[in-house]
């Protein structure tokens, strides 16, 4: 055999080694839960308190049998975490409850909440952070990324599951969105499209470091905005404009816009 399919072969070995659930399995435990909890999301109704709860137990046996291939990464029996999981379950839909509420108010062009439900980009992504956060809290591996991921691909919106994000959070448009690992955020933030909470390339030695911003409650990010570096703090009720690029903190109630230093060209051609 030659090097190359020796490789090769080495390679599917240590894949079978570290068994992790298909997609396409993740992708339905989520897409169920997020069902349940919203069924104005599908349109996928269940009425009935007992199918409700059947249902609920579905999902807690779903994600049970999705982590067994993983059980000897998990820090507790697949069982157990679950079970854990499930019961967080409330807290997820209360905060989610609350996101859908601050997308209706943030924005204008909404006229109902099962608009923003069934067709809101940034409530999907947002939705899915959630459950995968508490995986992460779990300490489950790969599979909260996978779940972003999912979202990722379908929203255009990528946070990552170890963010740390309050409730009553908006999201508008959303394309192009990128929230970093260690970014904190408070309650009652809207960001736009485009905006980065992102790290300044440093050491993979950093890894464990704080490396993404902090913004505090009722902060507004427009579109294009990068803020940078785990010491960068946005103070609460600050506003940032279009395309800044800060890596500094801002003191609360602070209105930072980008100055362009070129004024557009206006031509008296007909
Ligand atoms: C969002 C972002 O800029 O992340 C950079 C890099 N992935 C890190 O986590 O440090």
């Amino acid at each position: 055999m030659s090097d190359f399919l020796e490789e090769l072969a080495r390679r599917h070995q240590l894949a079978a080694a570290n068994a992790y659930p298909a997609t396409s399995v993740v992708s339905d435990f989520a897409n169920s839960l997020i069902n349940w909890l919203f069924p104005e999301h599908t349109g996928h109704v269940m009425a009935d308190p007992v199918l409700l709860k059947e249902y609920g137990r579905k999902l807690e046996k779903q994600l049970e049998t999705l982590l067994l291939p993983m059980q000897h990464q998990l820090p507790e029996e697949a069982g157990h975490i679950s079970r854990a999981f499930m019961s967080r379950v409330p807290m997820i839909y209360d905060e989610l409850t609350k996101d859908a509420n601050a997308i209706f108010q943030g924005d204008p062009a909404a006229t109902c909440l099962y608009e923003v439900i069934r067709a809101y980009p940034g409530f999907y992504a947002i939705a899915f952070y959630r459950m995968a956060h508490a995986l992460y809290e779990l300490k489950i591996p790969l599979l909260p990324r996978m779940i972003t991921e999912l979202a990722h691909a379908r929203t255009g919106i990528d946070i990552h599951p170890g963010a740390v994000i309050a409730p009553f959070f908006c999201i508008d448009h959303g394309t192009g969105i990128v929230i970093g690992e260690t970014t904190v955020i408070g309650q009652h933030v809207k960001l736009y499209q485009g905006v980065t909470l992102g790290a300044l390339s440093i050491e993979k030695t950093m890894a464990r470091s704080k490396r993404h911003p902090t913004i505090e409650e009722h902060v507004v990010i427009y579109a294009g905005a990068t803020i940078l570096g785990g010491d960068t703090v946005i103070g609460h009720h600050s506003v940032i404009g279009g395309n800044v690029w800060l890596i500094r903190s801002v003191e609360p109630f602070s209105r930072i816009y980008y100055k362009a230093e070129h004024k557009y060209l206006e031509s008296n051609h007909e």
